[in-house]
Order: structure tokens, then C-alpha cells, then sequence
């Protein structure tokens, strides 16, 4: 399949959309890519390019916990800057945070011509990383957490990305970013090119105003709701949580319609005629100043202060959200799923006690 070539796609998409064959593997088959950080991308971005067949590196530091275990997944890992130093692609998978120390770190191996990558383009956008003009800058950023980038490639499928160039010394560097997110399984479900103001800016506000924050809050509202007009916690988790898995699998198999249809018509006329009351005009305003913060780099500003004063409002926030009763009652309830042994582990992300 080329460039836009699917059933009536010509007519619906706006941007460029990669599929397969739209990318050239040679871009990055006789290349060697170190990948620094072995987290929720960092394991699915080397464990997927290694059985694509790229040759991987992992740089961690010496001291670190994903150490062995990226070793015991069979790959090859040695220190961020000897990694940086024998790559010619190198993919920054550390939270970004600390992604500006790490560049600083192993910058001086970067030679001409290798190509920096990211997976989000905070510390670019937001001016916190300036890489040497003589390197490229690209980005495949997976539109999914990595526990599910690496699950959907090993199931056959991929998660959907977004490809994007800052900088372009080689003249190759978009090929070069399609070929790495095909190896990522990237292109098994579409790869959108875009650019690194617009992926910092759609992914923050994504993250903060539907699928990490509003969804979150939208739950715990609804929760909070039933507990306190005295319905069963027990029963207000199935309702409002572990429900909504279910109504979003189908929203995602087949549309808002394809959950319409599923639903009873009781449901849908209730859900048309209030929905509009509980996420409003209100709710609205709210999405485009937090939009407004994130274009304006208020956010950035915020969230880079927050880390250099030691994280106080993040870790007491954190810390309310762990002990929220919906957390509580929800651990037991799925530990008892009868299934849960069979499901466990491999492809489970592993949620520590504190961090
Ligand atoms: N999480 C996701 O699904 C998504 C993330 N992204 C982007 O991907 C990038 C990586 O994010 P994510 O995967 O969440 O990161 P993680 O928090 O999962 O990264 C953890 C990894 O970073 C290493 N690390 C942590 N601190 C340091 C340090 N001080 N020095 C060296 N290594 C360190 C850890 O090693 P150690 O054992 O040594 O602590 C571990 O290997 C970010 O740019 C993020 O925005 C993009 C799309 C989705
Ligand atoms: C939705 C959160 C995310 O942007 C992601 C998994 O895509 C992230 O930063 O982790
Ligand atoms: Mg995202
Ligand atoms: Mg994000």
C-alpha cells in the first residue's frame, strides 16, 4: 500500500499517513540504534526493533534497575555515553525530565551525521535540549502507553505514532524516522507526520484534558457520586471504571457508533440527552485554557519549576490519588478476576508500591 492508499481515505485525510511499504527498512537495517532508558517505552521501542531485526543497544547507568532485566530480554546493554558512542541513532527514552542531564552527559559522542531521536518533543520545543547542527533531529512518537506498543507488536499488530523532523543535516532524516517507526510496528496501523510543535502540544493537552486527567476525574466524580448517595463502592468501581474499558473497547473496535449500537436504546437516549449536562460548555472553556497554558509554555514552565523544588505538589497529588477509595476497592476486585493468572504478567506493566 503508498501514501494514503486505503478504502476512500483520499477523501477523508488531511496529512500524510504511512502504512507497510510506505516505508524503506534500508533507511535503518544496517544501523545501529542505542536506545537510553529501558521504561514503558524504552523495553518497547529496543524489545520491537529487535525483532525487527536493528541492531539495539540499551545505554542505562550503571547503577540501574532496568539493567538486568533488559539483559535477561536477551539484549545487549551497556552506559548511556558508550552506547551514544557506538550508535549512529540514538533514541532518548528517559522520563523528560531528566532527559536534558542525560544529553549533556553523552553529547560529545554524537558524531556527523547520527540522528537524535525523541518520542515526544517536550525539551526540544520547550528549548531544554540544543542539539549540534550536525546531527539529525526526528521523532516517532507511538500514540499509546509502551506496555501496549509492546503488546500490539508482539500480538501482530502496532500501535498507531506520529512521525515529525526538527532538523535535517543528513537530507535522509524523514526516511530515516519512517524506517525507525516501522520498526517500532508504528506502520502496521498508520503513521502520521506532523511536527514537533504540534505532537508537544496535541500529546500535553491530550494527556491532561481527556485521556490522563479529564478521564481520571470524569471516573472519580462518578464514583465519588454513587458512595456518597450510598450505593456500594464495589459496585460503583464496576460501573465506573471497569465498565468504561468495555465501552471504550468498542468505541475503539468500531467508532462512537459501534458503542451506540451495542448499548440499549435506554442508554443511548440518556446518554444523548444528558452527556451534553455533565461534560459542558463549562467543561469547554476549561479544555481551551489548558490548551492555552500548554501553547503558551506555562505548563512547560510549571512543570520544569515543580521539578526543580523536588516534586512537592506531584508527590502529594500522587500520593491523594493512590489513596482514593476507588484504588482501595479496586485492587481486591481484580485480583479475584477469575482470569487474572493466565493474563498476568508479561504484558502487564508492573506498578511499584511508591517511587
Ligand atoms: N510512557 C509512555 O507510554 C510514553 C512516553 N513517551 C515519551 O517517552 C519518553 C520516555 O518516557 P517513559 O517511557 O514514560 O519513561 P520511564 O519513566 O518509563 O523511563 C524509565 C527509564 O529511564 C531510566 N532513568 C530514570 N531516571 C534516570 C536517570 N536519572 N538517568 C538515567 N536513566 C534514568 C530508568 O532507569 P533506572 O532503572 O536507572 O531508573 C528507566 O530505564 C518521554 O519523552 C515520554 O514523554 C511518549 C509516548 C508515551
Ligand atoms: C497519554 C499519556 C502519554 O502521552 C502517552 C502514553 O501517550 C504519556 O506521556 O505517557
Ligand atoms: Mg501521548
Ligand atoms: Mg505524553
Amino acid at each position: 500500500m503508498t501514501e494514503n492508499e486505503t478504502s476512500n481515505a483520499d477523501d477523508v485525510f488531511t496529512t500524510n499517513i504511512y502504512y507497510g511499504d510506505d516505508a524503506d527498512a534500508s533507511y535503518i537495517e544496517d544501523k545501529t540504534v542505542a536506545v537510553l532508558g529501558y521504561g514503558s517505552q524504552g523495553h518497547a521501542h529496543a524489545l520491537n526493533l529487535h525483532d525487527s531485526g536493528v541492531d539495539v543497544v540499551v545505554g542505562l547507568r550503571e547503577d540501574s534497575s532496568s539493567w538486568p532485566q533488559a539483559e535477561s530480554d536477551g539484549l545487549r546493554v551497556t552506559t548511556p555515553d558508550d552506547a551514544t558512542a557506538e550508535a549512529d541513532i540514538v533514541m532518548f527514552l528517559v522520563p523528560d525530565t531528566i532527559q536534558p542531564a542525560v544529553f549533556e552527559a553523552v553529547e560529545d559522542g554524537l558524531e556527523e551525521g547520527n540522528t537524535v531521536m525523541f518520542a515526544h518533543g517536550f525539551n526540544i520545543h520547550y528549548n531544554q535540549i540544543e542539539p549540534p547542527e550536525y546531527v539529525d533531529v526526528t521523532m516517532a512518537a507511538p500514540k499509546g502507553p509502551g506496555h501496549i506498543v509492546r503488546r500490539d507488536y508482539e500480538n501482530g499488530g502496532g500501535t498507531p505514532a506520529l512521525i515529525a523532523v526538527y532538523q535535517d543535516y543528513t537530507g535522509a532524516a524523514k526516511d530515516e524516522a519512517l524506517a525507525y517507526a516501522q520498526g517500532i510496528g508504528g506502520t502496521r496501523a498508520g503513521v502520521v507526520e506532523t511536527t514537533f510543535r504540534e505532537e508537544v502540544e496535541s500529546d500535553l493537552f491530550g494527556e491532561q484534558a481527556v485521556l490522563c486527567g479529564g478521564v481520571t476525574s470524569l471516573v472519580k466524580h462518578g464514583f465519588e457520586t454513587l458512595v456518597d448517595a450510598g450505593y456500594a463502592p464495589e459496585m460503583a468501581y464496576f460501573e465506573c471504571l471497569n465498565e468504561l474499558k468495555l465501552i471504550v473497547d468498542l468505541m475503539y473496535e468500531d467508532g462512537i457508533g459501534g458503542m451506540w449500537y451495542s448499548v440499549s436504546d435506554t442508554a443511548e437516549y440518556g446518554g444523548l440527552t444528558r452527556g451534553d449536562r455533565i461534560v459542558d460548555e463549562g467543561v469547554r472553556e476549561n479544555m481551551e485554557e489548558v490548551l492555552e497554558e500548554v501553547q503558551s509554555g506555562e505548563f512547560a514552565r510549571e512543570w520544569i519549576n515543580e521539578n526543580q523544588a523536588g516534586r512537592p505538589s506531584y508527590t502529594q497529588l500522587k500520593r491523594h490519588d493512590e489513596e482514593h477509595k476507588i484504588e482501595e476497592i479496586g485492587a481486591p476486585l481484580r485480583d479475584l478476576f477469575e482470569w487474572e493468572d493466565e493474563q498476568s504478567d508479561d504484558d502487564a506493566p508492573e506498578v511499584p508500591a511508591d517511587d
